[in-house]
Order: C-alpha cells, then sequence, then structure tokens
C-alpha cells in the first residue's frame, strides 16, 4: 500500500492546515508538542455524533455505552450528556461512571463474576439492573437480601445464545461454551427465569444476550438477537438487550455496518422470531475506536538489510495490546504528511523488552520517515488505554479531548512518582540523589526559558 492514509479512518473533524493534520481544529503536531508522546486524542465531535446515531437508530433510552472501550470520568459524562446508559463491568467501572454523576438508574451492571461488594455497591447506587450471569451470582444475591438487607434487586438475565461471533476468538462470548451467562441450551436459562421469577430476591426485569466483538457481519448479530429474542418471548419477559459488538474499520477498505443497518438487522431478526417490544444495545467499540487515536514520537529506525526495516515508538504494547492479544491490525501514518503516499514498508515496535511489542507488523509509511517524527495509529479510541498498563513501568499516556480549535486534557499523564504510588516499602535510606529523577534531568537539559 503506497496510499495515503483512507480519511474513513480518520475521527469526523480531521482536517488539512498548513502543519499537517488537525482534528477538532488542533493541529496533531502541536498536541504532540503540548501534552508529549505517547498520546492520546479524541474528537469529541465526533464521539458525541457516534452516542447521537446510535440513539437515532435504536431510540432514546435503548442505548447503554460498554464503557469497558473507554471509561474515563469525562467520557463517561459525554455518554450520560447523549442519553445514553452506561454498561459497567465491574465495580471500578461503576465507581467512575458516579464520580461522573450518572444517576444510578441511568447504569447498569455486568460481570460474569461479581463480588458481594460490587453487588452492594450497585444496589447502593440504585442502578437501573443487575445482569445476572450464573446461579452463583443468584446465591450471592438471596444471601445479601436475607441477610444484609438487600433490597429486591432488578436483574435482567445473561443468556448464551448457542450464537458465537466476533474478530477472534478471544472475544466471542456468545457460544455454548462461553464463560458467560446461562446457556439457552438443556434448559438452564429456562431454569433461571423460573429461579429468578420465584425468588424473593430478585425482580426479573429481562433477558440479555452479547455475541460477541468487532463484528463486521451484522447477520450474525442478528442471529444472535433472534435466538435471544425467542427466548425472551417465549418467556414472557419485559425486556430484551442484545449486546453490543458491531465492529469497525481499522483498515482501509473494511466494510462496516453502520447503526440503522445494525438496528434494522436485529429488530426485524427479533420481530421474526415473536418479539413484540423494545430492543435494547450496548456499544462500546463502535462509539469510540475511530474517534481516537495514538500519537507517538518515532525514537530509532533500524534498516536490516535484506530482512526489514524497524521504527520504534516511545509506546507499544502497554497502550495497544490487541496486536498482541488478537494479531490485530492497525495503519499508521504521519501527521505532518497525512497525504504522502506510504511506500516504505516497516515492522512498527514499541519500546518494551520482548520482541512480540509490535504495534504494526508490515507498516506502510512515507519514505522520509525519520527520527523524533510524530507518528499517528488511528481509530486506537477503543481498548487501547482501556487496556493500558505499566508494563515495564512505563507511567501511562495522557488522554486529551479536542473541539472547537480547543484541547481539554481529560486524564494526565502518570509520572514516575505514580509508579511507586502502590509500594509500601520506603526507599533506601539513602534515596536518589537529588538532582537524578528524569523530570529533574529532563529540566536541566531544557534550553533557558523552555
Ligand atoms: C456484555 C457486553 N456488552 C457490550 C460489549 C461491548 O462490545 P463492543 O465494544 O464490541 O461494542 C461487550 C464487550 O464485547 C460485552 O461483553
Ligand atoms: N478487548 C477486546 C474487546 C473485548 C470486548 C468486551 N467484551 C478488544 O480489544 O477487541
Amino acid at each position: 500500500m503506497s496510499t495515503a492514509v483512507s480519511s474513513d479512518l480518520l475521527p469526523l473533524t480531521a482536517t488539512d492546515g498548513p502543519s499537517g493534520l488537525a482534528v477538532g481544529g488542533v493541529p496533531l503536531v502541536e498536541l504532540g508538542r503540548r501534552f508529549g508522546t505517547p498520546l492520546f486524542v479524541y474528537d469529541e465531535e465526533h464521539l458525541r455524533q457516534r452516542c447521537r446515531e446510535a440513539v437515532a437508530a435504536f431510540g432514546p433510552g435503548n442505548v447503554a455505552y460498554a464503557s469497558k472501550a473507554f471509561l474515563c470520568t469525562a467520557m463517561a459524562r459525554l455518554a450520560h450528556e447523549e442519553g445514553l446508559l452506561l454498561d459497567v463491568a465491574s465495580g471500578g467501572e461503576l465507581r467512575v461512571a458516579r464520580h461522573a454523576g450518572v444517576p444510578g438508574d441511568r447504569i447498569v451492571l455486568h460481570g460474569n463474576n461479581k463480588d458481594e461488594s460490587e453487588l452492594l455497591a450497585a444496589a447502593a447506587a440504585g442502578v437501573r439492573h443487575v445482569v445476572v450471569d450464573s446461579f452463583d451470582e443468584m446465591d450471592r444475591i438471596e444471601r445479601l437480601h436475607a441477610t444484609a438487607g438487600l433490597a429486591p434487586l432488578p436483574v435482567v438475565l445473561r443468556v448464551a445464545p448457542g450464537v458465537a461471533a466476533g474478530g477472534h476468538r478471544a472475544i466471542r462470548t456468545g457460544g455454548t461454551d462461553s464463560k458467560f451467562g446461562f446457556g439457552l441450551a438443556a434448559g438452564i436459562a429456562a431454569a433461571a427465569v423460573e429461579r429468578a421469577r420465584n425468588s424473593p430476591a430478585m425482580v426479573l426485569e429481562g433477558v440479555h444476550a452479547h455475541v460477541g466483538s468487532q463484528v463486521l457481519n451484522p447477520a450474525e448479530l442478528a442471529d444472535g438477537a433472534a435466538a435471544t429474542a425467542r427466548f425472551a418471548a417465549e418467556t414472557g419477559v419485559r425486556g430484551l438487550t442484545v449486546g453490543g459488538g458491531l465492529g469497525v474499520a481499522y483498515e482501509a477498505g473494511q466494510r462496516v455496518p453502520e447503526f440503522a443497518e445494525w438496528a434494522a438487522r436485529v429488530r426485524a431478526a427479533a420481530r421474526d422470531a415473536g418479539w413484540r417490544g423494545e430492543l435494547t444495545v450496548e456499544p462500546g467499540r463502535s462509539i469510540t475506536a475511530r474517534a481516537g487515536l495514538t500519537l507517538y514520537r518515532v525514537g530509532t529506525v533500524k534498516r536490516i538489510e535484506g530482512v526489514r526495516t524497524y521504527v520504534s515508538v516511545d509506546g507499544g504494547m502497554s497502550d495497544n495490546l490487541r496486536p498482541a492479544l488478537y494479531s490485530s491490525r492497525y495503519e499508521a501514518f504521519l501527521p505532518r504528511a497525512p497525504h504522502a503516499p506510504r511506500p516504505l514498508r516497516a515492522r512498527l515496535v514499541g519500546k518494551h523488552c520482548e520482541s512480540g511489542d509490535v504495534i504494526i507488523d508490515d507498516a506502510a509509511l512515507p519514505a522520509d520517515l525519520r527520527v523524533s517524527d510524530l507518528l499517528a495509529t488511528p481509530v486506537t479510541g477503543a481498548y487501547g488505554y482501556a487496556m493500558a498498563s505499566n508494563y515495564n513501568k512505563l507511567p501511562r499516556p495522557a488522554v486529551v479531548f479536542v473541539r472547537d480549535g480547543e484541547a481539554r486534557l481529560v486524564v494526565r499523564r502518570e509520572t514516575e512518582d505514580d509508579l511507586l504510588r502502590l509500594d509500601v516499602t520506603e526507599p533506601a535510606a539513602a534515596g536518589p540523589a537529588a538532582g537524578t529523577s528524569r523530570a529533574d534531568l529532563v529540566a536541566a537539559r531544557r534550553p533557558a526559558g523552555a
């Protein structure tokens, strides 16, 4: 591929300017200089537009943002402002949603192994419902009801509909062989419905299924919806959630269904299966992925004659685990020259201590790429920051929202002090010599006034 990066992979407000590509009216090169790298940049207008499109397709009150895709206070608030509910999958995600001011009745709690403290926190927050995943969880809810005064909990039952879909086996969830949900086969889900209906600790509100993530074929989402809807209709529950899972394009030329197509397909499938009620969905990736991109600084370019070229940047698997985990593919471009042809083939790698720390195995890059260039990987707004780690004690990147020519820091970059904040062992008696911390050294090298 020697063509320029496709605009289909860029955030909606991406424009060209004298200093290269701008998003939200702010040149990316300026963001790299101002906030440092690696940096996650989100187009706020794009995020809001995707939320609105989802609500337009499925109806107000019928869309929950799957916050696992990307969550921070600003993102939770944005999704809430745009009328989405929040799907949280742990006590931690619940805490962030509440911190952002999202009311409990706009939150649903998921998880295949919720502990008692998560259930109690959900009840205390007054969540809309808890998506119950197992009989053991029902035991826990009934115990808390009997011994800790837990009021009857609104619940939705997650079923495994026997339809598994998605971009990689690690992210397919709805098959019979799955850790998630009550199997529709062998009457397990029917028994769960019976038990919830007869339990003093639960108020059954509906049925839920999620077949998998990064699904590009809408027929697979429709198959999952059909199986779940048939069961929901037979059991006569009030609500039906058909999960998230809509895929996105990571490379040029991938066809991706729009929200409207997803809605039409799952609605038709559910109707044909006998379901007459509303449908709710939980998109994550399809809201945030393309709105976000990652900026890195190129640190080394190593040419191995007759083998390949390696381009190393200042992040890697600690800010984008997806290539290592799912062999996911990405593209890259230089913000200073977004329309430059990309004839150079190179392996784009991070700075971690393993050869599997690859961001793009065979990247197409401009021929004049050089050390200290700012480089961008688009479509990293989902499951990038969310799965970031401190491997090799790299501080996690900052996150910036851009809109109308303004950049807003929404998550600050971690510092080296942050890396030590959980260590309870006292520092060595002498401690690091004054003036040898990385911040001191960087400050010492900076020209006066910089
Ligand atoms: C229960 C549930 N709902 C929604 C989602 C969101 O999925 P996606 O980001 O693929 O839309 C997931 C993750 O796949 C999930 O497990
Ligand atoms: N982390 C996965 C998606 C998991 C979906 C959550 N159930 C990814 O990056 O593709």
